[in-house]
Order: C-alpha cells, then sequence, then structure tokens
C-alpha cells in the first residue's frame, strides 16, 4: 500500500502507528507536540512539519485525536487538513468525536473534492499495539474499501455502518454502556469490601458468573490496588459520556444511569483523577469519607 499519513501520537494513535510500521506500511506521522514523533522516526517513520504537509505527501492520511475540539482544530486551523485536502484524497479520523463533529469535517472537505471516513475504534492500548481493534467505520464506501488493508492490520474486524454519523453515534453507544458499567463495578467493589467481604473473592465470583467480562477481569485487581496506569484517559470517558448523554438529548432517550455515571466521572476529574485511566472512577467511591 501507499504512504499513510497518521496526526495524533497519543496512546492509541502511537500504538496503532507503531504497529502499522512493524506490518510494512510506510508512515509519514505529525503530532502537535512533536517530540512524541520521536520513537515513530526511531522505527522508520518520516515526520510531517503540520497536518498539511502530511495530507500533501499522503494520498491516505489517517487521525487519532483526543476530541472534538481537538478534531476540528487539525483540519480547519492554519496549516490543517483542508489546506492540502483534494480528488483522489483520503481522510479518516478515528478520534471518539460526536456525529456533528464529523459531519463538519466531512462536508468541508467533499467541498474540497476529497473523501471522508469516520472510524472510531473499540479496544483500548493493548488492543491497538496487537491489531485486535473494533473499527466502526461510516462515510464512503470506496474509501472504507481501499484503506481496509490498513484496517486489517489495525483491527480484528470492522463494520461499515453507512453514512457518516453512525460510526459517531455507534461509539458513544458502546462508551456510555462501558462507563456505566464502570460504575457499578466501582460501587460492587468497595460494597464487598465495607461489608466485609474479599474482593478478589467477588472477582472470581464474578468472572464464573453470567456477567463476566474482560473489562473486570482486566481491571479488577488494579482496581483493589488503587493502582490505575492508564490505558484510556478517565478524562476521555468523561467526554464520550457528556457526548453520548448530548445523543440522548437528541432522541429524547431517558438515561439516568449514565448521567449518574457521567457526574461519578466529573466527581475524579474534579479530584485530578483526569489522566489516570477510566477506573480509576473506584476512587469517587472508595476514598468517599463515611462512617456507618
Ligand atoms: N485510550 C483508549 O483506550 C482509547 C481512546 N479512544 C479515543 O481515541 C482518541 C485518542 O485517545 P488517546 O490516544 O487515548 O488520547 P491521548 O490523550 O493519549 O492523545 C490525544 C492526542 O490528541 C492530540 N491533541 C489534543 N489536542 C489537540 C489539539 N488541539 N490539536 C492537535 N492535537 C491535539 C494530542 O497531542 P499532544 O501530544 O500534543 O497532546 C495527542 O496526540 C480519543 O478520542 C479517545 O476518546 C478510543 C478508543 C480507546
Ligand atoms: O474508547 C475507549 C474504549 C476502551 C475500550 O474499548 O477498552
Amino acid at each position: 500500500m501507499e504512504e499513510i499519513g497518521f496526526l495524533g501520537l497519543g496512546i492509541m494513535g502511537k500504538a496503532m502507528s507503531m504497529n502499522l510500521l512493524r506490518h510494512g506500511f510506510k508512515l509519514t506521522v505529525w503530532n502537535r507536540t512533536l517530540s512524541r514523533c520521536d520513537e515513530l522516526v526511531e522505527h522508520g517513520a518520516t515526520i510531517g512539519e503540520s497536518p498539511a504537509a502530511v495530507i500533501k505527501k499522503c494520498k491516505y492520511t489517517i487521525a487519532m485525536l483526543s476530541d472534538p475540539a481537538a478534531a476540528l482544530s487539525v483540519v480547519f486551523d492554519k496549516d490543517g487538513v483542508l489546506e492540502q485536502i483534494g480528488a483522489g484524497k483520503g481522510y479518516i479520523d478515528m478520534s471518539t468525536v460526536d456525529a456533528e463533529t464529523s459531519s463538519k469535517i466531512s462536508e468541508a472537505i467533499a467541498l474540497k473534492g476529497g473523501s471522508f471516513l469516520e472510524a472510531p475504534v473499540s479496544g483500548s492500548k493493548k488492543p491497538a499495539e496487537d491489531g485486535q481493534l473494533v473499527i466502526l467505520a461510516a462515510g464512503e464506501r470506496a474509501l472504507y474499501d481501499a484503506i481496509i488493508p490498513a484496517f486489517d492490520i489495525m483491527g480484528k474486524k470492522s463494520f461499515f455502518l453507512g453514512q457518516v454519523g453512525n460510526g459517531a453515534r455507534m461509539k458513544l453507544v458502546v462508551n456510555m454502556i462501558m462507563g456505566s458499567m464502570m460504575n457499578a463495578f466501582s460501587e460492587g467493589l468497595v460494597l464487598a469490601d465495607k461489608s466485609g467481604l474479599d474482593p478478589q473473592t467477588l472477582l472470581d465470583v464474578l468472572d464464573l458468573g453470567a456477567i463476566a467480562n474482560p473489562m473486570f477481569k482486566m481491571k479488577g485487581p488494579s482496581m483493589t490496588k488503587s493502582s490505575y496506569p492508564p490505558a484510556f484517559p478517565l478524562k476521555h470517558q468523561q467526554k464520550d459520556m457528556r457526548l453520548a448523554l448530548a445523543l440522548g438529548d437528541e432522541n429524547a432517550v431517558p438515561m439516568p444511569v449514565a448521567a449518574a455515571a457521567n457526574e461519578a466521572f466529573k466527581k475524579a476529574r474534579s479530584m485530578g483523577l483526569g489522566d489516570l485511566d477510566f477506573s480509576a472512577v473506584h476512587e469517587t467511591v472508595a476514598s468517599s469519607k463515611g462512617s456507618t
């Protein structure tokens, strides 16, 4: 495949681009904090000096950015994607954003004659390193077909969900469920502990029953030790809850559980936990003062 551009080398972007390099793809990379490109360069990538420079050089460019503000800035600001996108070029945004943000980007790129695909992912740092993501794509089918060789390296399964917005919506629904679930799990761990049960035994019991899942198995043991090395930063999970609640507003779907979970993530941010893993929401329950 031709050289691919990659914008955004945070936790996910770095893991995904390293994986592409390992599988023989040629990459030109850019990151707002340029020093984060160094490790990729050591593994064979070339640096582009701006998003526009990357787009100019590459037929296809992938982005993995923190939130809607970052996704819009990289496209619309000076030296951004729009300055060089045009006929024959494709832009694939894999960041988790809302449908409105994706649509704005899609429309602007279409006006320049370029192609757009949104492709947010399920799966975190480790699945990104191992090429085990689940890719939720929507937008131009021809671009989806063209970028499949890269998706096949980054993911274990890709879905094409139709028109732009459907990928963003699917991702927000999934993360709304995940964020709500993490809060119930945190409350359960603390409830077990405070009521005299061994939290590790709770983990063993959960793992054998109908609500066993990889997330509890993976994060549970470190949560019981109050250890939260960031795989999925809590500030991004709170952003996803906020965007999912807005989607609920739009569609008049009552979501009291998700709303409560969002408050817990906001509380965790106010406690300075935003850069830790989203499982650190456990601290909002574990460290709450209370007497019986
Ligand atoms: N971590 C995870 O497990 C998963 C994350 N996601 C989603 O993927 C996206 C990236 O997540 P993750 O890698 O964890 O996040 P990080 O916070 O590790 O990285 C964010 C990236 O966005 C860049 N960025 C932030 N603001 C701007 C801006 N204004 N202009 C340009 N670049 C900017 C950062 O650049 P700089 O280095 O300069 O700060 C960095 O490259 C998010 O949308 C997240 O919700 C999806 C699935 C899993
Ligand atoms: O958006 C982040 C998703 C994290 C995960 O699916 O494990």
